[in-house]
């Protein structure tokens, strides 16, 4: 089968003053449908532009980046942000929910976006909930909720439309290391019988073992790569 995600030679450059970044420098990757990969690396070595290549917010100075058959490098801005509208879910580190609205509004909001009627996207969002276990927080704003439980509300956002990609960058790194275990159970229990493609950026060991391969990147180019198989042994 064809992958979900394919680069080649993907490179992005900064020009800061007189010197020029190779932020990703000739990064060829295949990813799977379904796979889950984490991105890992040193600080500076290239994850979050890895990250905003492969998911559209950000175009390549050179190279091609091709998800579910479209050559992003060939769309203009307003193209790609319609091409992640409708086919990649994002999970930030900071939440980025909207603290004026409730739970369930803030997972309403893509839906709201694309126009769908209050009845409809009010129940779908309670769906969803349902599935991140917060269906009794339906009414509370993000304030009345603990970090653990913010986090839950933005996978809910993040999957309220069935994107075929979710991208998430440091999902846990503001939680402790017990709730950000739990949310990563949650992302692999929902994700694994979806067959929703995951991909995620972590300095944080622990989360690795959820997901298929890592790719440890160092200056801009891939350094290494494990699989989950060899990470066992
Ligand atoms: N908009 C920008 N303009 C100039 N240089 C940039 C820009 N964004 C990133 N860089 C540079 O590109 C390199 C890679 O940055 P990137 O943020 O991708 O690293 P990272 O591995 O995600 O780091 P961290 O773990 O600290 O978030 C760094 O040297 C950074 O300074």
């Amino acid at each position: 089968m064809k992958p979900i995600i394919e680069t080649r030679q993907a490179e992005k450059l900064y020009q800061v003053g007189d010197s020029t970044i190779h932020a990703v420098d000739g990064i060829n990757l295949q990813v799977e449908k379904g796979e889950f990969l984490c991105i890992s690396g040193r600080s500076g070595s290239g994850k979050s532009t890895l990250l905003s290549l492969l998911a559209g917010l950000e175009s390549p100075t050179a190279g091609e980046i091709e998800i579910l058959g479209q050559h992003l490098e060939q769309l203009n801005e307003k193209e790609r942000s319609r091409f992640r509208r409708a086919h990649i879910g994002f999970v930030f580190q900071s939440y980025n929910l909207l603290p004026q609205f409730s739970a369930w509004e803030n997972v309403a909001m893509p839906l709201q976006i694309r126009g769908i009627p209050l009845k409809e996207r009010k129940e779908r969002a309670m769906e969803i909930l349902d599935l991140v276990g917060l269906r009794d927080h339906a009414l509370h704003k993000p304030t009345e909720l603990s970090g653990g439980q913010q986090q839950r509300i933005g996978i809910a956002r993040a999957i309220v439309t069935g994107p075929a990609i979710v991208f998430a960058d440091e999902p846990t790194g503001n939680l402790d290391s017990r709730t950000g275990q739990e949310v990563m159970e949650l992302l692999g229990r929902i994700f694994r019988k979806w067959g929703t493609t995951f991909i995620l950026v972590s300095h944080d060991e622990e989360m690795y073992r959820y997901t298929d391969r890592e790719i440890r990147l160092k200056d801009g180019k891939i350094e290494q790569q494990t699989l989950r198989e060899e990470r066992m042994l």
